[in-house]
């Protein structure tokens, strides 16, 4: 199925489209009715953005209608992983959101959470606590709610990106940090996926978000992308799952495919 036609199972659909540029179209109206439907509910719309593909795979979102459709003040933005590097590195994911997004629309500043960034061997375990902290604030503050059912804070919508190897965030196979259930955001200093330091979310709260989008497009996603929605097993030499299979969402996990990455379904 080529069309984009949605296949609900539980509360995961899954959306395949022929091009890349199908996806863009899809996600961006996606996005923008999510928007809608929060800011019309709760007054606010909370949006959490990985690095990668992503940010340009949401290019049509900075364009007529949403560009001034999107009720833009109401947004608030976070990152569900980030290197641990100077915002204006050329590996930040701040930055590739910035270039990309958030400087052609009109998202208050104060609403918009980089990671505060110390150099030296202590800054992902600082970037992360204080990361931690500052969400634990926003709780108080009541701008973000926390779940009833895990305790984990509520974010609206989370875009998430997949890598070859099955990993989400900054959560990847053979790291530990795929396991931790307590904290809300941790750190790694040995990425394979470089650079190396980096924070992330953690999977309880991942977990917990309202609604999540797997957006994945390209071949060489396409065997992890059989592994998440089709085999159930695999044969990556490890143990357990994927990191990408353990995503779950608390309304709708959304999955955009291109053709490419749809390739073994
Ligand atoms: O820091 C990063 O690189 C990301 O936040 C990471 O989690 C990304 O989403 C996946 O690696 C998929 O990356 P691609 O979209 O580039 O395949």
């Amino acid at each position: 199925m080529a069309d984009g036609s949605v296949v609900p199972i539980d509360r995961k659909v899954v959306r395949k489209f022929k091009t890349e540029e199908d996806v863009a179209v899809a996600l961006a109206k996606y996005i923008a009715d999510l928007s809608d439907k929060f800011i019309k509910v709760k007054g606010s719309f909370t949006v959490v953005l990985s690095g990668g593909t992503l940010i340009d795979t949401m290019r049509k979102l900075v364009e007529p209608p949403y560009l001034h459709g999107v009720d833009w003040t109401k947004w608030y933005i976070f990152w569900v992983d980030e290197r641990v590097v100077p915002l204006d590195s050329p590996d930040s994911n701040y930055k590739l959101a910035h270039d990309g997004f958030l400087s052609k629309v009109s998202i208050p500043s104060h609403q918009i959470y980089p990671i505060h960034y110390k150099p030296g061997p202590q800054g992902p375990e600082f970037a992360a606590r204080d990361y931690e902290e500052r969400l634990r604030k926003l709780v108080e503050k009541k701008i973000l709610p926390l779940s009833p059912v895990t305790g984990f804070p509520i974010f609206d919508l989370m875009l998430l990106g997949m890598g070859p190897c099955g990993h989400v965030a900054s959560l990847f196979p053979n790291r530990s940090q795929q396991n931790d259930k307590k904290d809300w955001v941790t750190f790694i200093t040995d990425s394979p996926k470089p650079p190396p330091p980096r924070i992330t979310f953690t999977f309880p709260v991942i977990n917990t978000a309202s609604e999540i989008a797997m957006v994945v497009t390209g071949l060489e996603v396409s065997l992890a992308t059989h592994v998440a929605l089709k085999s159930k097993h695999h044969d990556f030499g490890l143990q357990g799952p994927l990191p990408v299979q353990k995503v779950s969402a608390e309304v709708l996990l959304t999955w955009f495919l291109d053709e490419n990455a749809a390739f073994q379904q």
